[in-house]
């Protein structure tokens, strides 16, 4: 049984997440199989790796919504995780505000709310229904719902993988805006290698149940995909997914 230890156990708070040595078999098939991971605080990494290699597997674990990993190391995340699905995943039968606010106390709550709402672009929807917005709309609410409760971890699976190019590049600007003002640690899990470079500091592949590569995105901004140096971190990510890039030329 992982020890999900509460708050942040180095001293000084140089790790938010760290993950030692885990385990999670499903029957016969072990999915996880000795994972290393560590997350600074304010670090945002994207986690790239083949369908079916356990990404979401991993998420579930880090947002405690899996008691059946294992691991001689143990696996500890802060008090305060939130979680990002790729469908927004609102209540339909509640306004925008009140999704935003489900389960928070306290007077201030509403003005929160509101705030987050006018940080994701929706100021003045507040009484909106979830069925009268837009999927991108929505995926910003889910972010102002995440955000308003400060999370010192987000998880997010695969947030963006519903929507449209350019609702996708618009939120790729919003949620990289919102993390630099919000700083929490990030994980984020993408099939989008363009994607990760985008917005993460750091890029971890998943294959065979470990973290197969680990590269920082040391990139000047903005992040241009005509740079020589783009090419070459795409190229090698891309190597490590099995893709080679004479056959993504050939598939394009
Ligand atoms: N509850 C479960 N019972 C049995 N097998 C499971 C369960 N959850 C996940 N698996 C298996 O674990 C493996 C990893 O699944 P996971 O959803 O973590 O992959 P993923 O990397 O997120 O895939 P994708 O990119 O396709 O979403 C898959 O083979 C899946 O079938």
């Amino acid at each position: 049984m992982a020890a999900h230890t509460g708050g942040l156990t180095e001293t000084g708070g140089r790790t938010t997440v760290r993950i030692e040595n885990l385990v999670r078999s499903f029957g016969e098939r072990r999915v996880l199989d000795g994972l290393d991971l560590s997350i600074a605080p304010g670090e945002f990494v994207a986690l790239l790796g083949r369908s079916g290699s356990g990404k979401s597997t991993l998420l579930r674990a880090l947002a405690r919504l899996d008691h059946e990993v294992a691991g001689s190391g143990g696996l500890t995340a802060p008090d305060h995780v939130s979680v990002v699905f790729q469908d927004a995943r609102l209540l339909p039968w509640k306004r925008l505000l009140d999704n935003v606010v489900l389960g928070l106390d306290g007077p201030s709550a509403r003005e929160r709310g509101r705030a987050a709402l006018a940080e994701v672009g929706l100021a003045g929807r507040e009484r909106a229904w979830p069925v009268e917005l837009s999927g991108g709309e929505q995926q910003r609410v889910s972010l102002a719902r995440s955000l308003v409760r400060e999370p010192q971890l987000l998880l997010a699976d695969e947030p963006f993988g519903a929507l449209d190019a350019l609702t996708r590049i618009r939120m790729h600007a919003l949620l990289r805006r919102l993390c630099e003002r919000h700083r929490p640690s990030v994980l984020l899990v993408t099939h989008d290698v363009d994607e990760a470079i985008a917005l993460a500091d750091r890029v971890v592949v998943l294959d065979r149940g470990r973290i197969a590569a680990d590269l920082p995105v040391d990139l000047p901004a903005p992040r241009r995909h005509g740079s020589g140096e783009y090419a070459a971190l795409r190229g090698r990510l891309l190597a490590r997914l099995g893709v080679d890039l004479a056959e993504e030329e050939d598939a394009a």
